[in-house]
């Protein structure tokens, strides 16, 4: 079979493929001469699968879509508190060029602001490295996500740091406020280098795709950066990488994303999929128009907006059944699905609306896919209490779904992998 989701890509290219409203970027005038017909999309799944189409050739320069990723960077290079003490993280409702800090703190607000993101460049790599140290860490660390070399394209970088005036005085309010510590003008030209590395939708779906799949590159099995700054990331996508858009954004697309003035977007949804889209033409905001339109049409096309749950599945407590007779009688609680928070609160208030009339408990794990470290910690408490109650705990888990069962203080299980071992044949019906 073929699949239908190039058609299906294919035919949302078309879609919006009139739209010639926006404009390309005229600040920089290597931008303004692109043709702004271009327009493609890619897809790539959270293990590694590419789907593509339009213009998947064109390379164009990643412009802000490195904020997010150089955010992520300096996070793991320095830890959170190095990275929170310079840059905040609440939505500013500016425009991205906005020349706003923190009242205060006197901290860029957010990271996907340029304040903000000259900021976190000057704090990728380790403390005191030479800027070209600097800049070779976020290249390297940039095609890490990306899964091959990212080079620089030269004149759309010449043609931004020739007028970048703007920057210039944003780095300099930055260097007075003791934000940054270096010459403001080394921090401006090497925030404008890592703007102009140059990305085709492929590269930034799979960049996307490494966030969605919490830190390692599904393609090249990397691990780029830790979960914990993955999740840091997105949360910043979610509310200010579009800017002064954030809010319509988040309610109409619900992706954490980010947007370039070159024209691209993409969006992260954590678990399944990185996305890019790339169209030159740009709103007020300065997101691509186009790029918008597919993603509002991705999202209802298929579920993407992160706040549709789906509906609850089938409960964890799958059914409770006695086998053996007498002293061998065990009661088995079958579990099922995933065992996160609420699940677990399930498994706890079975015991504890309908507590075992048998000394021995079995619970099975036979139809459980995972448990969260939440779950874990709950169930691994429910057998503690169940023993501290006096009853004698089992597990049924022949394929470790549950790692180290240490029920702590007090508490006791026994691990097996069948129902059998438990009960002698003959003694069930
Ligand atoms: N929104 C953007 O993509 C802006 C990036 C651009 N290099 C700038 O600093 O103006």
């Amino acid at each position: 079979m073929r699949s239908p989701i190039p058609d299906y890509l294919a035919e949302a290219l078309r879609s919006v493929e009139a739209d010639q409203s926006g404009a390309t970027a005229d600040y920089i005038p290597e931008l303004a001469n692109a043709d702004p017909d271009r327009l493609a999309v890619a897809f790539c799944t959270e293990d590694g699968r590419r789907y593509s189409q339009g213009d998947c050739d064109a390379s164009f320069s990643i412009q802000s879509i490195s904020k997010p990723f150089v955010y992520a960077l300096a996070l793991a290079d320095r830890g959170f508190d190095e990275v929170l003490d310079k840059v905040g993280v609440e939505p500013s409702g500016d425009a991205f060029n906005e020349m706003s800090l923190e009242p205060i703190t006197g901290r860029p607000l957010n990271p996907m602001i340029n304040a903000g993101s000259i900021t976190a460049h000057t704090l990728a790599g380790p403390r005191g490295a030479a800027p070209h140290d600097r800049f070779d860490r976020i290249v390297d660390g940039l095609s890490a996500f990306a899964g091959r070399r990212l080079e620089m394209d030269e004149a759309v970088f010449e043609s931004e740091i020739r007028t970048a005036y703007r920057n210039r005085a944003l780095a300099n309010m930055l260097r007075a406020n003791d934000i940054i510590d270096e010459d403001p003008l080394v921090a401006v030209t090497g925030y404008t280098r890592q703007c102009s590395l140059a990305v085709t939708v492929d590269d930034l779906a799979l960049m996307a795709a490494t966030l969605a799949n919490r830190g390692v590159n599904p393609v090249t099995g990397a691990p780029v950066v830790p979960p914990a700054v993955v999740r840091q990331t997105l949360s910043v996508m979610a509310t200010c990488g579009m800017y002064d858009a954030a809010g319509d954004w988040m309610t109409r697309v619900g992706i954490p994303a980010k947007s370039g003035v070159a024209g691209g977007l993409i969006g992260a949804l954590p678990g399944q999929a990185g996305i890019a889209t790339f169209s030159p033409r740009l709103d007020r905001h300065g997101n691509s128009v186009r790029g918008v339109e597919l993603f509002r049409r991705f999202t209802s096309d298929m579920g993407m907006h992160l706040m549709d749950v789906p509906p609850a599945g089938p409960s964890v407590v799958r059914g409770r059944r006695v086998f053996g007779k007498g002293s061998h009688a065990v009661v088995v609680v079958s579990l099922q699905g995933d065992i996160r928070f609420a699940g677990a609160e399930r498994i706890l208030r079975e015991f504890e609306d309908d507590p075992p009339a048998q000394k021995r408990v079995a619970i099975s794990l036979l139809r459980v896919s995972t448990v969260g470290d939440v779950g874990r910690r709950m169930l691994l408490d429910a057998i503690r209490r169940l023993t501290l109650d006096g009853h004698d705990v089992y597990l049924i888990d022949p394929d470790r779904v549950l790692p180290d069962p240490d029920p702590g203080d007090g508490g006791r299980v026994t691990v097996v992998g069948r129902r059998e071992d438990l009960v002698p044949r003959e003694t069930i019906d």
